[in-house]
């Protein structure tokens, strides 16, 4: 499968052929023979060609470049040229180029204007096209300040639809308010009814007993006093309990550590006028008050995640404008590195990226294994794949693959060992969506959870050496969420469900519902009003060991028996038709805490998951990427160019301690969960007898 951009030129491609790069049409005679003389560096032309091919035909150049050996060094100039694509065309089309010089190919044009603007600065030789474009290099300049203003104040009014400027205020945690309430009746009671016990009192034993002249009027005027001094202490006491606004929300930025290292990126903010709070927490409250009350210049390192900081929500305007700093840094909500640091992957390991575009969690996930190993990164919707590609171009460890994930299996992504899987949901763990008044469609909801509960059961089974998986949503909807993982781990005995918290290592205030016990507990929420970050849900898994099984799975193989038993009996005696399973087995794992119909139990389907086994059955005609959910970080692509070499040996990531810096088809059988028999049941009832043996 050799291919190179010689051989694209020659048979694929006559149309853009190499000597066509060099060729410009309105020019003859002299010129050609000059150009024949002076050839174009071969990395501008190779660069062009692959610049094309990962736009115009959306191929994945990463495996094009992998081959190529003679263009290690070109990777950069086609990441750059990827990177600033939008940038490059508008200056391009300002300057007219493709008028004033109809020879230039628009390619090569974009390729040496990256080079000269994002790049070295300067051209290499003297080739035809590179004068061509140098002797506009001053009004190139010009142009690029000019449309740079243009695009800063774009990104900033972007960011501002999407996640800043919104006239949102974020609803009462249900929990606080209730304690709010709770504090005001108290206080009210305290406050209120003391003073006039007081008052009455003293005037009763002072004024009418010792008949104390003006004493009625004094009294009056000090219970006045006190009940004014009151309501002052309330309100203002009160305002700790108002709702979060988007003026307490912090703007979070990622270091991009295959640039540079945190100790380089903090040397750089200090150039900035940034200021360190080098303030240390025990405890995540603390940390998220202190973070309320960062000053304007301020900027702290984030809790848990030592690449991560957090500056204040005024500092928005700041990184808005902070285009030269886009390579460097990527704007990216806290939320969103839950998954990619509980993944936790070697650095030398073989990681899967199930539903990868835009790619800000695969880049994260290639910081954290410092360039090494390999990450597939899987995208099927053809405009948000071009987007991957872009924003993953210059990392040499992610491979992306243009296909539906639940087509893809061991053979195409051979060796995956960790699965990161952040699929299309509603997105109403999105600020704005937080706001939004509309009714819920539960339909659509159940429709989500079904594709969610396929492509995790899709990543359970289709990769046999994969020992842990994230799944992840930007939704705050159980349906969504927790059920889903009920589903997966109902049917799926060979993997379990690992306390996040605890491999999380560090205070996390917010898990999931208690309605699903052994699960709820087990999961994270990121939330709004409490972690002032988007909200989002976290479940992490790990295979089990040999011949042992998830305590969920029995359960439910329990559960089920207790209702082949039932419908049994039902059977027999047609008077037991409605009798409840709890009525005849209060033992039973769930009993007392559901109501078990007669359809259930004759389908052997829980209440639960009923919403999810009817968009199973609807999944073929959900477009997932009707809500492809992109997260808050736009504008900065964060494409890496540069491959950090000196690469420390460590084997592991340990994102939790503080690292330093200078260091993140078996399509045909295809999961059937609530088909009784299935394949997957009868290998788990093997696993169960391991244990019971
Ligand atoms: C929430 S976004 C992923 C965001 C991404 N993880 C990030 O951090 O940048 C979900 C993505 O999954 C893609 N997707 C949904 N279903 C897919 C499937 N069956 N195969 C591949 N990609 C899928 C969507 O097109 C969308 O781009």
């Amino acid at each position: 499968m050799g291919w190179s951009v010689e051989e694209e030129c020659r048979d694929e491609k006559p149309n853009i052929s190499a000597s066509q790069l060099l060729t410009p049409k309105s020019e003859a005679g002299t010129d050609k023979r000059r150009e024949q003389r002076v050839k174009l560096p071969t990395n501008y032309r190779k660069a062009c060609k692959y610049a094309q091919l990962a736009v115009e035909e959306k191929r994945d150049i990463n495996a094009l470049l992998d081959q190529d050996r003679h263009f290690r060094t070109g990777r950069s100039i086609v990441g750059r040229v990827l990177c600033n694509l939008p940038k490059i065309d508008a200056i391009y089309t300002k300057l007219e180029l493709a008028t004033k010089e109809p020879g230039l190919r628009p390619w090569l044009a974009r390729v040496l204007i990256s080079e000269l603007l994002y790049g070295s600065g300067r051209l290499v030789g003297s080739a035809l096209p590179v004068e061509c474009v140098r002797k506009y290099a001053e009004q190139l300049r010009a142009l690029k300040a000019e449309i740079e203003q243009n695009f800063t104040v774009e990104f900033a009014e972007t960011e501002r639809q999407e996640e800043v400027d919104d006239p949102y205020t974020i609803p009462l945690h249900s929990r606080q308010a209730a304690f709010a309430i709770l504090w005001l009746l108290v206080y009210s009671f305290a406050m209120f009814t003391l003073p006039f016990g007081a008052f009455y009192g003293t005037r009763h034993v002072l004024a009418d007993r010792f008949q104390i002249e003006g004493f009625h009027n004094t009294c009056g005027s000090v219970l006045a006093a006190v009940l004014t001094v009151n309501i002052i202490i309330m309100l203002y006491a009160f305002r700790g309990f108002r709702e979060v606004e988007e003026e307490d929300l912090p703007r979070f930025v990622r270091i991009n550590t295959t640039q540079l290292s945190k100790a380089d990126a903090k040397a750089l903010l200090a150039k900035e006028q940034w200021f360190e709070v080098e303030e240390k927490f025990d405890s995540y409250r603390e940390f998220l008050e202190r973070v309320k009350t960062l000053g304007d210049k301020e900027y702290i390192e984030d809790f848990h995640f030592p690449d991560m900081l957090v500056f204040p929500n005024s500092a928005k305007q700041y990184w808005g404008k902070a285009v030269h700093l886009r390579d460097r840094f990527i704007l990216q909500n806290k939320a969103c590195l839950l998954p990619t640091y509980l993944l936790r992957p070697g650095k030398k390991s073989v990681v899967l990226d199930m539903c990868a575009a835009p790619g800000l969690k695969t880049t994260h996930l290639a910081a954290l294994m410092k360039n090494k190993g390999r990450i597939y990164a899987v995208e099927h919707n053809a405009n948000r794949y071009a987007l991957l590609t872009q924003m993953v171009g210059a990392y040499g460890v992610i491979k992306t693959l243009h296909s539906d994930c639940l087509k893809v299996s061991d053979e195409q992504v051979p060796g995956v060992e960790y699965i990161l899987l952040d699929p299309s949901c509603s997105g109403s763990g999105m600020l704005q969506r937080q706001f939004e008044k509309d009714e819920v469609d539960q339909h659509r909801l159940y429709k989500l959870g079904g594709v969610q509960y396929k492509l995790l059961s899709h990543a359970m089974n289709a990769y046999p050496n994969a020992r842990r998986i994230v799944y992840s949503t930007c939704s705050i909807h159980t349906i969504e969420n927790e059920e889903v993982v009920q589903g997966v781990l109902r049917h799926n005995g060979h993997f379990r469900l690992l306390d996040a918290r605890k491999e999380l290592g560090r205070e996390w205030l917010n898990v999931g519902s208690p309605n699903f016990p052994g699960i709820g507990e087990r999961c994270l929420y990121a939330r709004t009003e409490d972690d002032l970050t988007i909200g989002m849900f976290v479940a992490v898994f790990e295979r089990c060991p040999e011949g042992v099984v998830n305590e969920t799975y029995t359960a439910y193989e329990r559960q089920k028996d207790s209702y082949e038993r039932l419908a049994l009996i039902q059977r027999k005696h047609p008077a037991l038709q409605e009798i409840n399973e709890e009525d005849w087995r209060p033992e039973a794992p769930f009993a007392g805490k559901r109501k078990v119909t007669k359809t259930e139990r004759t389908e052997h389907v829980p209440v639960k998951t009923e919403p999810i086994a009817k968009k199973r059955k609807s999944s073929q005609t959900v477009e997932q990427d009707e809500e492809d959910d992109e997260e808050d970080v736009k504008p900065f692509k964060g494409v890496s160019v540069k491959q950090e070499e000196q690469e420390e040996e460590e084997e592991d990531v340990k994102p939790f301690v503080v690292v330093k810096q200078e260091e993140q088809d078996e399509e045909g059988e295809d999961v059937k969960p609530f088909v009784k028999k299935s394949k997957k049941k009868d290998k788990s009832k093997k696993c169960r007898k391991g244990v019971s043996q």
